[in-house]
């Protein structure tokens, strides 16, 4: 999204207080103007953006950085620290039984939020239940029990009644054995009474315990009255704001949740069930500020592993920290990584790589490593399963006979055989680390955050 050039254009303004350990008026001048402008770009409401340049401004100036810490730290923490105070607080989602209305526009993303939410609620072992009341899109019905069947959580649909008023009391009938009941409302181009009066009736029917209003991220501008004119019917208790991964600018929606005084609760990253996130008010802005987040990085990671493994009993990745590193092991890291989401989020996650990274980095090189990674697997499908285990074995010839059948360079099956050596090589170094070392690792990690640092020590790809 557009916010995410913030993260850049300020650590190009960052980087030119370098060395200094006193800023200047000019300096804080410079800093917040470029602050401004890229929020603006990003359609934050005018007078936030003032309000937050001033306290930026006002603070950098009076406060003193704390001994050791440069100039440029001392900003960054600042801007930081007043962008986290915007966003707020996430929504607080109790892991309990509860019922769940969601409102929005039409095509604002409810009916895949729904699935997603109902997903992201049976990762964290409850019952959940989507109940579909549009009976407004005609395509309504069957996409949400499309979504509902890949995110393997039950739906509750009927297409033969065109009142949602009964199709949520039966649905919540139907369901009653769930423990999550998530109910999905139809939307409308634009707020006409005839909604609005069709989601208080909901509402009144289906007495949730947390009503969340969904807001595509280019919604701009328009999201302040939207929010108002929900807020006065149902009474919003927090936001989940789709479409992050496009191109959308997002900065209405942050617009509109401190405006309405609400939380955001989720954020919708993509079109699969999968593309949840709990929304963090820290590693939100960390993100932004291309400083990484550690948390949610560490959280795809876990998830992938894990369901690499469900699909493969007989591989363990904890072996991998203790015996040989085997190419099946690299094949199954790989498997994991593609399971994580598009390369470009994940490196956003890194701290110190983030934005810093990408900027460097040519338009068309995630494709590239992502389309290098998938010759690998398709070599990987044609080498025997004692090449798999043994590969510092694998000669010439095999490299050959490999190539044939893979259809993949004889040069590509080399790389990725010298791609596992390396990996090997570094995870001996891992091995000899106890817990102690690799938190000391993490920490260093965390605190080189939004230095923009080079890819050093980040395996291979
Ligand atoms: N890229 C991306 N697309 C999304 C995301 N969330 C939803 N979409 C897409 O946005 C479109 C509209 O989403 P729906 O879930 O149908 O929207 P809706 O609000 O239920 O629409 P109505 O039922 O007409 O009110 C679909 O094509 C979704 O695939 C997201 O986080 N990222």
């Amino acid at each position: 999204m557009v916010l995410d050039n913030l993260g850049s254009s300020l650590r190009g303004t960052l980087e030119t207080l370098q060395g200094k350990t006193r800023l200047s008026e000019e300096d804080v001048e410079a800093v917040v103007r470029e602050i401004q402008r890229s929020l603006l770009q990003a359609d934050v409401d005018v007078s936030l953006v003032m309000e937050l340049s001033d306290s930026i401004k006002t603070r950098a100036l009076k406060e003193e950085p704390p001994g050791g810490t440069s100039a440029r730290d001392h900003v960054l923490k600042i801007v930081y620290e007043e962008m986290v105070a915007i966003v707020g607080e996430s929504t607080e989602i109790p892991l309990e039984p509860q019922t769940i209305l969601l409102a929005g526009l039409q095509g604002s993303g409810k009916t895949t939020s729904a699935a997603k939410m109902a997903w992201w609620f049976s990762k964290k072992g409850l019952r959940p239940a989507v109940i579909q009341t549009d009976t407004f899109r005609p395509g309504a019905y069957d996409q949400a029990k499309q979504m509902c069947e890949r995110a393997e959580v039950e739906f509750y649909g009927d297409p033969d009644e065109s009142d949602p008023v009964t199709i949520a009391r039966e649905g919540l009938e139907a369901t009653e054995d769930a423990d999550v009941h998530i109910v999905d409302t139809a939307g409308r181009h634009g707020l006409e009474d005839e909604l609005i009066a069709e989601i208080e009736e909901i509402e009144g029917l289906v007495s949730p315990d947390l009503s969340l209003l969904v807001f595509d991220a280019a919604i701009g501008q328009g999201a302040k009255e939207q929010a108002r004119q929900f807020e006065e019917a149902i009474g919003i208790d927090g936001v989940m704001i789709t479409k992050l991964d496009g191109t959308a600018k997002g900065g209405g929606a942050l617009t509109a949740v401190n405006e309405t005084d609400s939380s955001i609760a989720f954020l919708g990253t993509g079109e699969t069930v999968q593309d949840i996130e709990r929304f963090e008010p820290n590693g939100f802005i960390s993100r932004l500020l291309g400083m990484g987040d550690l948390k949610q990085l560490s959280e795809r990671v876990e998830r992938a592993m894990s369901e690499t493994q469900a699909e493969d009993e007989d591989w363990d990745p904890e072996d991998i920290m203790k015996g040989s590193f085997t190419l099946k092991d690299m094949q199954k890291q790989m498997e994991a990584m593609n399971k994580m989401g598009p390369l470009d989020q994940i490196m956003d996650m890194i701290p110190g790589l983030g934005g810093g990274l990408m900027d460097q980095l040519p338009d068309d090189a995630m494709d590239v490593t992502q389309n290098r990674m998938r010759s690998f697997e398709i070599i990987m499908d044609s080498m025997t399963e004692g090449e798999m285990e043994n590969p510092r074995g694998v000669g010439a010839s095999q490299v050959r006979r490999i190539s044939r059948g893979s259809g993949q360079d004889e040069e590509t099956v080399r790389e990725l055989l010298e791609q596992h050596k390396m990996m090997e090589q570094t995870l001996k170094q891992f091995q000899g680390m106890g817990d102690g070392d690799m938190q000391r690792m993490m920490k260093k990690m965390e605190q080189q955050g939004g230095g923009g640092g080079g890819m050093g020590g980040f395996g291979p790809f």
